[in-house]
């Protein structure tokens, strides 16, 4: 099978380009040559490749930017992926999209499960809730995995964020008011592969009884401060961090103040991590 992969220089990209070696050729076109702001060229490399599978990894995931400029995170995140869903319907081919526990608004008392309602408080959610309600609405066979807090060794995210102010200041004020699961990128794309073997597994009714929306994250909870602990532990930092709310912080974007995701569903097919332990292993 021929795997189209997005997004393959991003943190997820990265580990799915070896996690998805098993399941066929990955041929992943960088923006140079698949640039998600021009629809048009996505068609058309979408009919060139001709993939049995698409898998999106690609996304607008500047959450304050994208308050500034909603047209270009919707066009990426939202647009884009909906051509994506429209190609893959005419190949007869599947599609794996990847969401955010930013589609949830926070309000709620327990862990999201996926069929609770979403509801984002900020541009970057409502433009990853657009995407997922394109796909799902394409009728293609698909797979939407809904992770939280990814980090990882490469790109741009929390961890390295912590670990570059971790050796810059004596104090790291981090906010603690906010819960969710950091996940690894390597467990995202580790995952997507098992559940992907798990569908095929099945046969032509494999994506009858397993596709649909999934949470993939970590187990267990943190707030954004113990994760952040938990970081400067582990790399023997010597700073200090120190609680404060996301009302004293002020980022341009809201951000869902339960962001916890209930896994029970993929629970049931292959064993998640406790964040802890994932990123022992991460940092080691
Ligand atoms: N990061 C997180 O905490 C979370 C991420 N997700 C979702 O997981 C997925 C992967 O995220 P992550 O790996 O962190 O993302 P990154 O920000 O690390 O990487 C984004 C990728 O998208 C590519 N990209 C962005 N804009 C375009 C464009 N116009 N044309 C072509 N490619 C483009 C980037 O390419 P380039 O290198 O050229 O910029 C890069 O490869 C996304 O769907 C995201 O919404 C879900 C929950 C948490
Ligand atoms: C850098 C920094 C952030 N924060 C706060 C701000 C915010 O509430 C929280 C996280 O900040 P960041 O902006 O790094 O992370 P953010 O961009 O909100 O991360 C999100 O990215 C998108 C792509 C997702 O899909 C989400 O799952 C989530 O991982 O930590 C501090 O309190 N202190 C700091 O020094």
């Amino acid at each position: 099978m021929k795997i189209l992969l997005t997004g393959g220089s991003g943190q997820l990209g990265y580990e799915l380009q070896r996690s998805l070696q098993g399941l066929g050729e990955v041929v992943a076109p960088g923006r140079a040559q698949m640039d998600l702001a021009d629809l048009a060229q996505v068609r058309a490399v979408i009919r060139a490749v001709r993939p049995g599978l698409v898998v999106n990894a690609a996304a607008y995931t500047a959450v304050d930017q994208a308050e500034t400029e909603p047209a270009v995170a919707r066009r990426i995140n939202a647009e884009a992926p909906a051509v994506m869903a429209d190609e893959a319907r005419k190949l007869g081919a599947a599609m794996v999209q990847y969401s955010t526990d930013y589609v949830f608004d926070g309000n709620k008392q327990g862990a999201y499960l996926e069929s609770d309602v979403a509801n984002p408080v900020n541009v970057y959610g409502v433009t990853k809730l657009e995407a997922e309600q394109a796909v799902a609405a394409a009728g293609i066979p698909h797979l939407i995995l809904r992770t939280s807090w990814m980090y990882g060794m490469r790109g741009k995210n929390f961890l390295r964020t912590m670990l570059e102010f971790g050796q810059e200041r004596d104090v790291l004020r981090v906010v603690c008011d906010q819960h969710g699961a950091p996940t690894w990128s390597r467990t995202v794309a580790d995952t997507t592969a098992l559940l992907l073997a798990h569908v095929h597994a099945g046969g032509s009714a494999g994506w009858d009884a397993h596709g649909g929306i999934y949470h993939l994250s970590s187990q267990g909870e943190a707030s954004w401060c113990e994760f952040t602990q938990a970081i400067v532990d582990i790399a023997g930092l010597e700073c200090r961090v120190t609680p404060i709310t996301a009302a004293e912080y002020g980022a341009p974007a809201r951000r869902p103040r339960n962001s916890r995701l209930d896994t029970g569903k993929l629970g049931a097919i292959c064993r998640l991590p406790h964040w802890r332990e994932a990123l022992a292993l991460c940092m080691t």
